[in-house]
Formats: structure tokens, C-alpha cells, sequence
């Protein structure tokens, strides 16, 4: 039962965390400010996990605590007969339930050692998690480099990293040992004691004959069923410390994406959908880089920037490496929220962004060549692919389509960037935006790839580049230059 009720709680949770961590590109913007939360990935995968898990524990630790003590206090009350405390020759006074106030103070105090002895055992637990995250986050991305550091020969580099990773996590290990063979040592001798302690106190009742030898044993019991109850706390304080540390994670993350999604609205770049408009339209926009905690100053990549991108009208835009162009198709594609201005685009038409890195996700081919779209790999035909594939030089692949591949892995870059323009012609997107897709080609590669592209969709597609070639520029019919903070015009290329 308390299983089903953990898997249900776990899939609603992790859909709420997925939900907010991919809404609004909310995961693209938190990379760009990696330091405000530490593997949001982990949280989402192992910190809701086992937060439901240590919930469910402590609940029905807790209730089964309150349902024993109920039955056992009566009994404990009812045999603890009535002790007199006499303060004065002429004030004493007759206290009831003598070894249940005994009870609640032994329980009470435990309950206050404990808490010092453990006191540091919630930041450990936190500090473990990250540092455990750390290490996992080190051997993905050696992982994911796999040819770049096999190429430089980076193994022991790479080993002295992760080793660097493991000894802070093995370090912070050290301290939780420590803490907690403390907090256990304290907890197993207050649980001794406990057995022992109501016997001492009661003894001299049975000996007096106040009570009988029943009676003693079931005041033993009862003093260790309630003793148990009221030290919930002890018994179960590490559980505690780390449901409190996963909790903190938690809402840490929350805040995170409450955050991501407030700057996201209070961006002050505007981008409207609407259906007067037919042209891509820029007003006074300004790119900047994120905010670092160091400077309150934003910095600025360019500002005032006008223009009005027009049906089949094709535009290169070029200039220095790192002057904003990637970042102007970020802000279009609206990701980028750093900067101010209004873009005002035509509401149905489909817009795509091709990236400079390839994305080739898990599976097969055809996944690959139709990503995002589900349906398109559900229904577009083999022979309009295989048509695709070897119209962009890719006729090594066109009987490969079901096989399942890391075709990131499998691809040369190159090849991976004649895929990605297998999926902009099955995908005949309306406007497409090419932040230099072709870098990884060779330059008569590149003129067949655009050569193709402006045959297939040169009629229904608007096509914008971010490059650096020359041979790019008969292409287009219109070259911005991207320089001093500024986008300008520079001349009038060819017509296609
Ligand atoms: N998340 C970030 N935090 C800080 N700076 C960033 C971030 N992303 C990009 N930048 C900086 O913004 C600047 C512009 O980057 P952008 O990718 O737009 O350049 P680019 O003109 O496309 O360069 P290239 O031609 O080399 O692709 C660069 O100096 C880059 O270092």
C-alpha cells in the first residue's frame, strides 16, 4: 500500500518538477546561471525519490508512535500510583502518574542531546548529495567527451578531476560517519537505559509490596512502549536529517524555477504573435549577458537594433566571433531573455532555429532526422527520407533508418550537419534561422547543402544565416555585419 502511494506521489511530483524545469525553456536559462542551483537533473531524478520515501517513513513512524502510546500512557498512569513531594513541613503535594512525568522528561532531555549531537548531520546530508551529484555530473560529461579526451590523451587529467570530485565527497562521507556513530552511540545507550530505568524506580514499590510482580513487569513494558513513543525523535533523527536536507533541496529547486520563470515574464524583450504581421520585425533591440553576481552592470553585446526580415528575402548575417550573432537568433528564438527591445512575428508561420552544435537524441535514424516532431517519425515515408538523405550526400545512411545508434557518436560532425538539413527539408519550415550550420563542411559541401535548400524551399522558405565563408554570401540576397555593438546593413549581395 505505502508503495502504490509512493509511486503515485513520485510519477506527480517528477511530472510538476519536469513540467516547470522544461516550461519556457526554464532549463536553458538555469544553465546560463549555473551556480543558482546545483544539479537540478539529480534532484529531479533521486532527491524526489527519496523525499516521498523518508515522508512515508516518518509518518507512519509518527502515527504508529501516537497509536502505542495511547493504550501504554493509561497503563503507565493507572500502576505509577502517586508520589508525594513534600517541600515544606506544611506544604507537600501528591503527584499523580509519577513515572509518566519521568517519562516525558527522560524524553524530553534525550530528545534535546540528541538534537545537539546531531545538529550538524542536515548540512552534511545536503553537502553529500551535491558532492555525490558533482561526481555523477564528472563522469556524464567524461561520457560525453569521449573522442576529444581520448584524442588530447586527457585520462590522467581527467582521473585526477574525478578523484578531486570523490575525495570531497569522501571527505563530507568522513564527517557524516562521524556524526553519526555519535548520534548512535547516544541513541543505543538511551535505549538501554530505558529498559532498565523504570525497573530501578518501581523496584522499591515491589519491594515494599505496593505492587505486585505483574505489576512490575507491565510498568517495564508500558515505561518502554511510551518511552519509545515520545522519543520518536531520537530513534529516527538521521531519517530526519536527511528528509530535511532533501526537503531543503527541494525547495531550493522550486525557488530556482520560480525565479527562471519571473525573469522570463520580466523580460523586457517583448515577443508578440500576431496575424497583421507577415514580416519578422526588430525594434530597439539590446542583447545582453547575463547578470554576474560580481557587477551590476549589464553587459552589452549590441543595442538598437532595427530591422524587418521579409518573406523569401534571404539575409547572412557575419561578424567577429563572440559580437552576438548566435545570441541575436537566441533572443528571436526566444530563449534569451537578457536585453530589451520588441520583435513582433507573424502568428501561425513555423520558424526554426538550427544550432551551431548538432542534436542527435538516442534512438533510431529515423528519430533523429524528424526530431522534435513525433508525428513527422510516426508518418513521414521511407522513400521521402531516403530522397532527403541522398539529395545531402548522406546515401551511406539510407538503409539505416531503423537501426538505434548514439548517432552523435556514430556521425562525423560534418555528416551530423548534412542531417540537420535532411530534417529542415522534411520539416519545411516557414522561416529558417541557420547559425552557421554548415562550419564543420567542407566549402564545396556546404555550397551543394545550400545549392539544395534553396532548390527544395528557396520558393516557401525564408532563409537567414549566421556565417563566416564568403562562398555563403551568393546565397542571400542581403548582408548584415555585425560590429561595435552594432547590426548595420553592409551591401547588396546577388539575387537567387
Ligand atoms: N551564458 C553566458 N554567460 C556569459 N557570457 C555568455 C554566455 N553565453 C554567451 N556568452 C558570451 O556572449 C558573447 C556572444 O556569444 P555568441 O555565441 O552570440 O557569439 P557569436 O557572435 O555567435 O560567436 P561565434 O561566431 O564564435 O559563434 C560571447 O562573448 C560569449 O562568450
Amino acid at each position: 500500500m505505502t508503495q502504490l502511494l509512493e509511486l503515485h506521489w513520485r510519477r506527480w511530483l517528477t511530472n510538476h518538477f519536469l513540467s516547470n524545469y522544461l516550461a519556457d525553456h526554464a532549463y536553458y536559462r538555469a544553465s546560463l546561471k549555473s551556480k543558482r542551483d546545483d544539479n537540478p537533473d539529480q534532484k529531479i531524478s533521486a532527491d524526489v525519490g527519496s523525499y516521498i520515501a523518508h515522508t512515508c517513513t516518518l509518518t507512519i513512524g509518527g502515527m504508529h508512535a501516537i497509536i502505542s502510546f495511547i493504550p501504554h500512557v493509561f497503563i503507565l498512569w493507572s500502576l505509577s500510583g502517586v508520589v508525594e513531594i513534600r517541600a515544606t513541613q506544611y506544604f507537600s503535594y501528591n503527584m499523580r502518574g509519577g513515572l509518566m512525568w519521568i517519562t516525558v522528561i527522560c524524553a524530553g532531555l534525550g530528545t534535546l542531546i540528541t538534537d545537539r549531537i546531531g545538529r550538524n548531520l542536515m548540512n552534511l546530508n545536503y553537502e553529500q548529495e551535491r558532492h555525490e551529484a558533482n561526481f555523477r555530473y564528472g563522469l556524464a560529461r567524461l561520457r560525453d567527451h569521449v573522442e576529444s579526451i581520448a584524442s588530447y590523451h586527457g585520462e590522467l587529467n581527467e582521473h585526477v578531476s574525478l578523484m578531486n570530485l570523490f575525495s570531497a565527497l569522501m571527505s563530507n562521507f568522513r564527517q557524516i560517519m562521524r556524526c553519526s556513530f555519535r548520534l548512535n552511540w547516544f541513541s543505543h545507550s538511551f535505549s538501554y537505559i530505558s529498559h532498565v530505568f523504570p525497573y530501578m524506580i518501581a523496584s522499591t514499590r515491589f519491594f515494599s509490596k505496593e505492587i505486585t510482580l505483574g505489576d512490575l513487569t507491565q510498568i517495564g513494558s508500558a515505561y518502554v512502549q511510551v518511552q519509545k513513543s515520545f522519543s520518536f525523535v531520537i530513534t529516527y533523527y538521521t531519517t530526519i536529517a536527511q528528509w530535511r536536507a532533501e526537503t531543503q533541496r527541494l525547495l531550493n529547486l522550486v525557488n530556482t524555477l520560480k525565479d527562471l520563470h519571473t525573469e522570463k515574464q520580466h523580460s523586457k524583450i517583448k515577443i508578440i504573435r500576431t496575424l497583421k504581421e507577415q514580416n519578422i520585425r526588430i525594434e530597439g533591440l539590446n542583447a545582453q549577458l547575463p547578470l554576474k553576481m560580481t557587477t551590476d552592470r549589464p553587459q552589452i553585446l549590441f543595442e538598437n537594433f532595427n530591422w524587418i526580415f521579409e518573406p523569401c528575402q534571404s539575409v547572412l548575417i557575419t561578424g567577429q566571433s563572440g559580437c552576438g550573432k548566435s545570441t541575436l537568433f537566441r533572443i528571436l528564438s526566444g530563449i534569451w531573455p537578457y536585453g530589451r527591445g520588441t520583435i513582433t512575428m507573424p502568428a501561425h508561420d513555423t520558424i526554426e532555429f538550427v544550432p551551431q552544435k548538432p542534436y542527435c537524441p538516442l534512438g533510431s535514424l529515423r528519430h533523429c532526422l524528424t526530431y522534435p516532431s513525433t508525428t513527422l517519425c510516426a508518418s513521414a515515408d521511407d522513400a521521402k527520407i531516403q530522397r532527403l538523405l541522398r539529395l545531402c550526400q548522406l546515401e551511406l545512411l539510407v538503409n539505416r533508418l531503423n537501426d538505434v545508434d548514439d548517432w552523435s557518436l556514430v556521425l562525423s560532425l560534418g555528416e551530423q550537419q548534412k542531417m540537420i538539413f535532411v530534417r529542415v527539408l522534411l520539416r519545411q519550415p516557414k522561416w529558417i534561422f541557420l547559425d552557421e550550420a554548415t562550419s564543420s563542411l567542407d566549402e564545396p559541401s556546404e555550397t551543394h547543402l545550400y545549392s539544395t535548400l534553396f532548390q527544395e524551399l528557396g520558393s516557401c522558405s525564408t532563409i537567414i544565416s549566421v556565417g563566416h565563408r564568403n562562398n555563403l554570401q551568393q546565397f542571400h540576397r542581403i548582408q548584415l555585419q555585425c560590429a561595435n555593438r552594432q547590426i548595420n546593413r553592409v551591401n547588396l549581395l546577388t539575387d537567387t
